[in-house]
């Protein structure tokens, strides 16, 4: 099954609890958190605390994006909140092994994230212990980019690494994905699909969240 992850990022906050309302009603899989700390990444967002708060209210898993340095410190603390996925980048864990098992071990499915950037052959190794890669379509750090249109080949060289390494890995897909391009994405082989602007810049965030949940679903019927 296609799973639909909006992402808060690109929500208005004033309107939160609304909002994520709204996307559970329209279908959505699951939540998805970009946590920034304006070092890894050129922006800041939230801590677990902001987890804590809509997981007592959210009956989807939460996915949480960790866009930090120091993974080890504070993965415990976005699990304890609530995170029930916890990804991290391959570019700044030198101990990656160590870090994915320290998410697993807590009880959380564990992600490794590679940006644009950087090469797929990194991940060949740390692909037999993770849950799921989440796949950069944009550099890390803003809603609203475009989806850098590379993409879609390395999507599909990953899901060849995926099924000759371990089939079970799912693929995650997050940046620049809206109504016109989702199945594309979708069909080059994504299980998790990640929309930010795509869902929350429209003015009915259920309609839109249905919308693009319905044309998953097609994907799967053909
Ligand atoms: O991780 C990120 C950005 O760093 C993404 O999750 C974006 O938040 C997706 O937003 P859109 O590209 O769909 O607007």
């Amino acid at each position: 099954m296609k799973l639909l992850a909006p992402s808060i990022l690109s929500a208005d906050f004033y309107r939160l609890g609304e909002q994520i309302e709204a996307v559970i009603k329209g279908g959505a899989d699951l939540l998805h958190f970009d946590v920034m700390d304006g070092h890894f990444v050129p922006n800041i967002t939230f801590g677990p605390v902001v987890l804590e708060s809509i997981k007592k209210h959210c009956n989807i898993p939460l996915d949480a994006h960790l866009m930090i340095e120091n993974v080890d410190k504070y993965i415990p603390e976005f699990i304890k909140a609530g995170a029930d996925m916890v990804s991290i980048h391959i570019e700044n864990n030198y101990h990656i092994h160590r870090s994915i098992e320290l998410i697993k071990s807590l009880g959380a499915k564990a992600g490794v994230v590679i940006n644009p950037g950087t090469p797929l052959s990194l991940l060949e190794e740390v692909l037999h212990y993770v849950d799921f890669v989440l796949l950069m379509s944009v550099n890390p750090g803003f809603g609203g980019q475009k989806f850098i249109p590379r993409s879609l080949e390395r999507l599909r060289r990953l899901k060849e690494m995926v099924n000759a390494i371990n089939p079970k890995v799912l693929i995650e897909v997050d940046g620049g994905i809206k109504e016109e391009n989702i199945l594309e994405v979708a069909r080059a082989g994504a299980d998790i699909l990640v929309v930010g602007s795509g869902i929350f810049a429209h003015q009915d965030v259920q309609a839109q969240t249905r919308k693009l949940k319905n044309l998953l679903i097609s994907s799967e019927a053909l």
